[in-house]
Protein backbone atom coordinates (compact mmCIF):
# COMPACT_ATOMS: atom_id res chain seq x y z
CA UNK A 1 0.00 0.00 0.00
CA UNK A 2 1.31 3.73 -0.68
CA UNK A 3 2.59 5.61 2.43
CA UNK A 4 0.59 8.33 2.54
CA UNK A 5 -2.60 6.05 2.32
CA UNK A 6 -1.40 3.54 5.18
CA UNK A 7 -0.59 6.03 7.50
CA UNK A 8 -4.39 7.66 6.78
CA UNK A 9 -6.08 4.60 7.00
CA UNK A 10 -4.34 3.46 10.15
CA UNK A 11 -5.04 6.82 12.00
CA UNK A 12 -8.91 6.68 11.23
CA UNK A 13 -8.90 3.34 12.32
CA UNK A 14 -7.32 3.99 15.98
CA UNK A 15 -10.48 3.52 18.06
CA UNK A 16 -11.11 5.10 21.73
CA UNK A 17 -9.90 3.33 24.88
CA UNK A 18 -12.60 0.31 25.20
CA UNK A 19 -14.42 2.12 28.88
CA UNK A 20 -16.42 -0.72 29.48
CA UNK A 21 -13.23 -2.80 29.57
CA UNK A 22 -11.97 -0.06 32.18
CA UNK A 23 -14.56 0.22 34.36
CA UNK A 24 -14.97 -4.08 34.68
CA UNK A 25 -11.15 -3.77 35.68
CA UNK A 26 -11.51 -0.52 38.24
CA UNK A 27 -14.85 -3.02 39.85
CA UNK A 28 -12.06 -6.10 39.68
CA UNK A 29 -9.12 -3.83 41.25
CA UNK A 30 -11.60 -2.74 44.35
CA UNK A 31 -12.52 -6.37 44.96
CA UNK A 32 -9.24 -7.46 45.85
CA UNK A 33 -7.68 -7.96 49.46
CA UNK A 34 -6.37 -3.93 49.68
CA UNK A 35 -7.78 -0.64 50.86
CA UNK A 36 -9.38 0.47 47.58
CA UNK A 37 -6.34 2.42 45.13
CA UNK A 38 -3.26 1.39 47.48
CA UNK A 39 -1.54 0.15 44.59
CA UNK A 40 -1.00 3.58 43.06
CA UNK A 41 -0.46 3.35 39.64
CA UNK A 42 -0.31 -0.30 39.60
CA UNK A 43 -3.80 -0.12 39.64
CA UNK A 44 -3.77 3.16 36.85
CA UNK A 45 -1.93 0.46 34.75
CA UNK A 46 -4.41 -2.87 34.81
CA UNK A 47 -6.85 -0.13 34.07
CA UNK A 48 -5.36 1.55 30.70
CA UNK A 49 -4.13 -2.35 29.57
CA UNK A 50 -7.94 -3.68 29.74
CA UNK A 51 -9.39 -0.26 27.76
CA UNK A 52 -6.30 -0.51 25.43
CA UNK A 53 -7.00 -4.49 24.71
CA UNK A 54 -10.61 -4.62 25.91
CA UNK A 55 -9.60 -7.52 27.91
CA UNK A 56 -8.91 -8.02 31.72
CA UNK A 57 -6.54 -10.55 31.41
CA UNK A 58 -4.87 -10.19 27.97
CA UNK A 59 -2.01 -12.24 26.96
CA UNK A 60 1.10 -9.78 26.55
CA UNK A 61 3.92 -12.32 26.79
CA UNK A 62 4.75 -12.18 23.30
CA UNK A 63 6.81 -8.57 23.56
CA UNK A 64 8.95 -6.47 21.33
CA UNK A 65 11.22 -3.41 21.52
CA UNK A 66 11.63 -1.56 17.85
CA UNK A 67 14.70 -0.14 17.95
CA UNK A 68 14.53 2.45 14.75
CA UNK A 69 18.10 3.65 13.65
CA UNK A 70 19.34 6.63 11.75
CA UNK A 71 21.56 9.29 11.25
CA UNK A 72 21.63 13.17 11.34
CA UNK A 73 22.85 15.23 8.86
CA UNK A 74 22.74 18.19 11.78
CA UNK A 75 25.85 15.87 13.27
CA UNK A 76 27.86 18.03 10.88
CA UNK A 77 27.34 21.03 13.26
CA UNK A 78 29.10 19.35 16.24
CA UNK A 79 25.65 18.79 18.81
CA UNK A 80 26.96 15.27 20.42
CA UNK A 81 29.89 14.56 22.34
CA UNK A 82 30.47 11.30 20.00
CA UNK A 83 30.93 11.18 16.22
CA UNK A 84 28.34 9.52 13.67
CA UNK A 85 29.75 6.87 13.08
CA UNK A 86 28.66 5.54 16.52
CA UNK A 87 25.05 5.24 14.68
CA UNK A 88 26.44 1.77 12.46
CA UNK A 89 28.83 0.31 14.91
CA UNK A 90 26.01 0.31 17.41
CA UNK A 91 23.55 -1.29 14.91
CA UNK A 92 26.00 -3.96 14.87
CA UNK A 93 26.45 -4.08 18.56
CA UNK A 94 22.42 -4.70 18.51
CA UNK A 95 22.45 -7.41 16.16
CA UNK A 96 25.30 -9.21 18.39
CA UNK A 97 23.08 -8.84 21.45
CA UNK A 98 25.87 -6.30 23.15
CA UNK A 99 24.19 -3.29 23.91
CA UNK A 100 22.26 -2.37 27.03
CA UNK A 101 19.11 -2.60 25.28
CA UNK A 102 19.94 -6.38 24.39
CA UNK A 103 20.56 -7.34 27.81
CA UNK A 104 17.44 -5.85 29.33
CA UNK A 105 15.49 -7.36 26.42
CA UNK A 106 17.01 -10.81 27.49
CA UNK A 107 15.91 -10.07 31.01
CA UNK A 108 12.45 -9.36 30.56
CA UNK A 109 11.57 -11.45 28.04
CA UNK A 110 11.66 -9.08 25.04
CA UNK A 111 12.68 -9.57 21.76
CA UNK A 112 14.79 -6.61 19.94
CA UNK A 113 13.86 -5.61 16.00
CA UNK A 114 16.32 -3.55 15.00
CA UNK A 115 15.42 -1.71 12.21
CA UNK A 116 17.95 0.11 9.53
CA UNK A 117 15.49 3.28 8.27
CA UNK A 118 18.44 5.74 7.95
CA UNK A 119 21.63 4.58 8.35
CA UNK A 120 24.42 6.42 6.43
CA UNK A 121 26.05 3.61 6.02
CA UNK A 122 25.44 0.05 4.13
CA UNK A 123 24.90 -2.06 6.39
CA UNK A 124 23.91 -6.02 5.99
CA UNK A 125 23.15 -8.75 9.09
CA UNK A 126 20.99 -11.84 8.73
CA UNK A 127 18.98 -10.01 11.98
CA UNK A 128 18.69 -6.23 10.68
CA UNK A 129 15.49 -5.33 9.25
CA UNK A 130 16.40 -2.96 6.37
CA UNK A 131 14.14 -0.26 6.04
CA UNK A 132 16.39 2.85 4.74
CA UNK A 133 14.30 5.58 3.54
CA UNK A 134 17.33 7.59 3.15
CA UNK A 135 20.90 7.69 3.70
CA UNK A 136 20.49 10.01 7.05
CA UNK A 137 18.91 13.27 6.78
CA UNK A 138 20.07 16.51 5.39
CA UNK A 139 21.04 19.61 7.64
CA UNK A 140 18.20 21.28 9.71
CA UNK A 141 20.36 24.22 10.14
CA UNK A 142 20.75 25.04 6.50
CA UNK A 143 17.35 22.92 5.29
CA UNK A 144 14.74 20.74 6.13
CA UNK A 145 15.89 17.59 7.34
CA UNK A 146 14.20 15.69 4.41
CA UNK A 147 10.91 16.08 2.72
CA UNK A 148 7.53 15.67 3.28
CA UNK A 149 7.58 12.46 1.45
CA UNK A 150 10.31 10.62 3.01
CA UNK A 151 9.06 11.40 6.53
CA UNK A 152 5.41 10.03 5.87
CA UNK A 153 7.36 6.87 3.89
CA UNK A 154 9.67 6.31 7.39
CA UNK A 155 6.27 6.78 9.94
CA UNK A 156 4.68 4.20 7.43
CA UNK A 157 7.91 1.81 8.06
CA UNK A 158 6.93 1.84 11.43
CA UNK A 159 3.24 1.00 10.89
CA UNK A 160 4.03 -1.71 8.75
CA UNK A 161 6.32 -3.47 10.66
CA UNK A 162 4.26 -3.41 13.54
CA UNK A 163 1.29 -4.58 11.80
CA UNK A 164 3.85 -7.34 10.84
CA UNK A 165 4.61 -8.05 14.03
CA UNK A 166 0.96 -7.63 15.61
CA UNK A 167 0.83 -11.13 12.40
CA UNK A 168 2.97 -13.15 14.46
CA UNK A 169 1.39 -12.78 17.98
CA UNK A 170 3.24 -9.60 19.50
CA UNK A 171 0.96 -8.20 22.27
CA UNK A 172 3.04 -5.19 24.02
CA UNK A 173 5.73 -2.66 21.93
CA UNK A 174 8.59 -0.71 23.26
CA UNK A 175 10.10 2.02 21.51
CA UNK A 176 14.00 2.46 21.44
CA UNK A 177 16.24 4.10 18.69
CA UNK A 178 19.34 4.92 17.80
CA UNK A 179 21.07 7.92 15.99
CA UNK A 180 24.08 10.01 17.06
CA UNK A 181 22.69 13.61 17.34
CA UNK A 182 19.20 12.51 17.78
CA UNK A 183 18.33 14.39 20.59
CA UNK A 184 19.04 17.94 18.95
CA UNK A 185 15.88 16.95 16.56
CA UNK A 186 14.10 16.20 19.93
CA UNK A 187 14.39 18.91 21.26
CA UNK A 188 13.46 21.33 17.91
CA UNK A 189 10.11 18.70 18.03
CA UNK A 190 9.26 19.55 21.28
CA UNK A 191 10.32 23.46 20.90
CA UNK A 192 8.01 23.50 17.27
CA UNK A 193 5.31 21.51 18.30
CA UNK A 194 4.83 23.34 22.11
CA UNK A 195 6.56 26.54 22.02
CA UNK A 196 8.73 25.24 25.29
CA UNK A 197 11.80 27.68 25.18
CA UNK A 198 14.68 26.42 23.80
CA UNK A 199 16.65 26.99 27.09
CA UNK A 200 14.35 24.48 28.49
CA UNK A 201 13.94 22.01 25.74
CA UNK A 202 17.78 21.79 25.36
CA UNK A 203 19.77 19.01 27.31
CA UNK A 204 23.61 17.34 26.93
CA UNK A 205 22.29 14.06 25.17
CA UNK A 206 25.60 12.26 25.33
CA UNK A 207 27.58 14.46 27.41
CA UNK A 208 28.08 17.32 25.84
CA UNK A 209 29.85 20.61 27.86
CA UNK A 210 28.79 24.37 28.23
CA UNK A 211 30.20 25.03 25.03
CA UNK A 212 28.47 22.31 23.05
CA UNK A 213 25.17 23.16 24.58
CA UNK A 214 25.47 27.18 23.27
CA UNK A 215 26.21 25.52 20.14
CA UNK A 216 23.25 23.26 20.26
CA UNK A 217 20.74 25.70 21.40
CA UNK A 218 21.92 28.22 18.62
CA UNK A 219 21.85 24.99 15.61
CA UNK A 220 18.03 24.20 17.24
CA UNK A 221 17.14 28.87 16.99
CA UNK A 222 18.48 28.63 13.50
CA UNK A 223 16.73 25.11 12.08
CA UNK A 224 13.43 26.70 13.01
CA UNK A 225 14.32 30.16 11.48
CA UNK A 226 15.46 28.61 8.39
CA UNK A 227 12.34 26.11 8.18
CA UNK A 228 9.85 28.28 10.56
CA UNK A 229 8.11 24.69 10.39
CA UNK A 230 4.10 24.92 10.83
CA UNK A 231 3.01 23.90 14.17
CA UNK A 232 -0.21 23.46 13.24
CA UNK A 233 0.97 20.55 10.83
CA UNK A 234 3.27 17.41 12.65
CA UNK A 235 3.99 16.36 9.24
CA UNK A 236 5.39 19.17 8.17
CA UNK A 237 7.48 19.89 11.46
CA UNK A 238 8.39 15.97 11.41
CA UNK A 239 10.12 16.56 8.05
CA UNK A 240 11.41 19.65 8.47
CA UNK A 241 13.35 19.39 11.94
CA UNK A 242 12.88 15.88 12.63
CA UNK A 243 14.57 12.60 11.68
CA UNK A 244 14.04 9.43 10.43
CA UNK A 245 13.98 6.69 13.14
CA UNK A 246 11.74 9.82 15.20
CA UNK A 247 9.34 9.40 12.58
CA UNK A 248 9.62 5.70 12.19
CA UNK A 249 8.83 5.89 16.00
CA UNK A 250 5.65 7.72 15.17
CA UNK A 251 4.40 5.12 13.02
CA UNK A 252 5.64 2.51 15.69
CA UNK A 253 3.24 4.18 17.84
CA UNK A 254 0.48 4.51 15.40
CA UNK A 255 0.82 0.92 14.50
CA UNK A 256 0.52 -0.36 17.95
CA UNK A 257 -2.28 1.77 18.64
CA UNK A 258 -4.22 0.41 15.48
CA UNK A 259 -3.73 -3.60 16.66
CA UNK A 260 -4.63 -2.22 20.24
CA UNK A 261 -1.86 -3.20 21.59
CA UNK A 262 0.10 -0.95 24.82
CA UNK A 263 3.03 0.57 23.26
CA UNK A 264 5.79 1.79 25.91
CA UNK A 265 7.10 4.93 25.36
CA UNK A 266 10.91 5.24 26.48
CA UNK A 267 12.86 8.22 27.36
CA UNK A 268 13.65 11.96 25.29
CA UNK A 269 13.70 10.74 21.94
CA UNK A 270 10.93 8.17 21.99
CA UNK A 271 8.92 10.68 23.51
CA UNK A 272 9.20 13.31 20.86
CA UNK A 273 7.90 10.84 18.67
CA UNK A 274 5.36 10.01 21.27
CA UNK A 275 4.13 14.12 21.34
CA UNK A 276 3.89 14.03 17.22
CA UNK A 277 1.84 10.50 17.24
CA UNK A 278 -0.50 12.00 19.86
CA UNK A 279 -0.64 15.18 17.40
CA UNK A 280 -1.28 13.03 14.44
CA UNK A 281 -3.51 10.87 16.25
CA UNK A 282 -5.24 11.55 19.77
CA UNK A 283 -6.93 8.65 20.06
CA UNK A 284 -2.86 6.95 19.87
CA UNK A 285 -1.98 8.98 23.03
CA UNK A 286 -4.24 6.57 25.68
CA UNK A 287 -2.46 3.24 23.72
CA UNK A 288 0.91 5.37 25.52
CA UNK A 289 2.31 3.62 28.45
CA UNK A 290 5.32 5.69 29.97
CA UNK A 291 8.31 4.68 31.03
CA UNK A 292 10.77 6.33 32.75
CA UNK A 293 11.35 10.09 33.34
CA UNK A 294 15.25 10.57 31.56
CA UNK A 295 18.14 12.64 32.73
CA UNK A 296 17.83 14.61 29.65
CA UNK A 297 16.77 17.97 30.33
CA UNK A 298 13.34 18.49 28.59
CA UNK A 299 11.65 15.38 29.17
CA UNK A 300 9.79 16.48 32.00
CA UNK A 301 7.97 19.22 30.55
CA UNK A 302 7.82 16.79 27.06
CA UNK A 303 5.79 14.57 29.27
CA UNK A 304 3.69 16.72 30.71
CA UNK A 305 2.66 18.01 26.81
CA UNK A 306 1.66 13.87 26.25
CA UNK A 307 -0.12 13.94 29.36
CA UNK A 308 1.94 10.92 30.41
CA UNK A 309 3.47 10.06 34.35
CA UNK A 310 6.72 8.08 33.99
CA UNK A 311 6.44 5.34 36.21
CA UNK A 312 10.17 4.59 37.12
CA UNK A 313 12.97 7.51 37.63
CA UNK A 314 16.33 5.66 37.42
CA UNK A 315 18.50 8.67 36.41
CA UNK A 316 18.84 6.80 33.00
CA UNK A 317 20.10 8.86 30.11
CA UNK A 318 20.81 6.32 26.92
CA UNK A 319 17.65 5.74 25.03
CA UNK A 320 17.91 2.48 22.74
CA UNK A 321 14.51 1.61 24.61
CA UNK A 322 16.34 0.68 27.59
CA UNK A 323 13.43 2.35 29.83
CA UNK A 324 10.68 1.22 27.98
CA UNK A 325 12.29 -2.41 28.86
CA UNK A 326 12.47 -1.90 31.94
CA UNK A 327 8.77 -0.98 32.57
CA UNK A 328 8.05 -4.22 30.92
CA UNK A 329 8.12 -6.44 34.08
CA UNK A 330 5.90 -3.44 35.68
CA UNK A 331 3.17 -3.77 33.33
CA UNK A 332 3.00 -7.26 33.45
CA UNK A 333 3.10 -7.19 37.63
CA UNK A 334 0.25 -4.88 37.16
CA UNK A 335 -1.92 -7.43 35.31
CA UNK A 336 -1.04 -10.05 37.21
CA UNK A 337 -2.18 -8.57 40.53
CA UNK A 338 -5.68 -7.20 38.45
CA UNK A 339 -6.48 -11.39 38.03
CA UNK A 340 -4.15 -13.40 40.61
CA UNK A 341 -5.30 -11.66 44.07
CA UNK A 342 -7.77 -12.74 45.95
CA UNK A 343 -10.84 -10.81 46.68
CA UNK A 344 -12.31 -9.90 49.90
CA UNK A 345 -15.15 -12.79 49.12
CA UNK A 346 -13.09 -15.31 48.72
CA UNK A 347 -10.26 -14.76 51.04
CA UNK A 348 -12.97 -14.04 53.64
CA UNK A 349 -11.76 -10.38 54.76
CA UNK A 350 -13.36 -8.33 55.81
CA UNK A 351 -14.25 -4.61 54.33
CA UNK A 352 -14.64 -1.46 55.73
C1 LIG B 1 27.90 4.38 22.55
C2 LIG B 1 26.52 5.00 22.52
C3 LIG B 1 25.39 4.20 22.65
C4 LIG B 1 24.12 4.79 22.64
N1 LIG B 1 22.90 4.24 22.74
C5 LIG B 1 22.01 5.19 22.68
N2 LIG B 1 22.60 6.40 22.55
C6 LIG B 1 21.85 7.64 22.57
O1 LIG B 1 22.69 8.77 22.30
C7 LIG B 1 22.35 9.43 21.09
C8 LIG B 1 21.74 10.77 21.35
O2 LIG B 1 22.60 11.68 21.96
P1 LIG B 1 23.25 12.89 21.14
O3 LIG B 1 22.14 13.70 20.60
O4 LIG B 1 24.06 13.64 22.16
O5 LIG B 1 24.13 12.29 20.09
C9 LIG B 1 21.36 8.52 20.42
O6 LIG B 1 22.01 7.62 19.55
C10 LIG B 1 20.70 7.81 21.56
O7 LIG B 1 20.07 6.63 21.21
C11 LIG B 1 23.94 6.17 22.52
C12 LIG B 1 25.06 6.99 22.38
C13 LIG B 1 26.35 6.42 22.39
C14 LIG B 1 27.56 7.30 22.24
O1 LIG C 1 16.28 9.92 27.18
C1 LIG C 1 16.81 9.50 26.14
O2 LIG C 1 16.19 8.80 25.33
C2 LIG C 1 18.24 9.89 25.82
C3 LIG C 1 18.89 10.88 26.51
C4 LIG C 1 20.18 11.22 26.19
C5 LIG C 1 20.83 10.56 25.16
N1 LIG C 1 20.19 9.61 24.50
C6 LIG C 1 18.91 9.27 24.81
Amino acid sequence: MESQQLLEQTVSRIRAADEAAKQAAAHKLDRLTKPPGSLGKLEEIARQIAGITGELNPDLSKKAVVVMAGDHGVCAEGVSAFPAEVTPQMVMNFLNGGAAVNVLARHTGADVVCVDIGVNAELSHPGLVSRKVKMGTDNMAVGPAMSREEAVRAVAVGIDIVNGLAERGYRMFATGEMGIGNTTPSSALLVALTGTDVETAVGRGTGIGDEGMRRKRDVIRKALEANRPDAGDPLDVLAKVGGLEIAGLVGVILGAAVNRCPVVVDGFISSAAALVASRLAPLAAPYMIPSHLSQEQGHRVLMEHIGLRPILQMDMRLGEGTGAVMAFPVVEAAMKLMNEMATFESAGVSEN
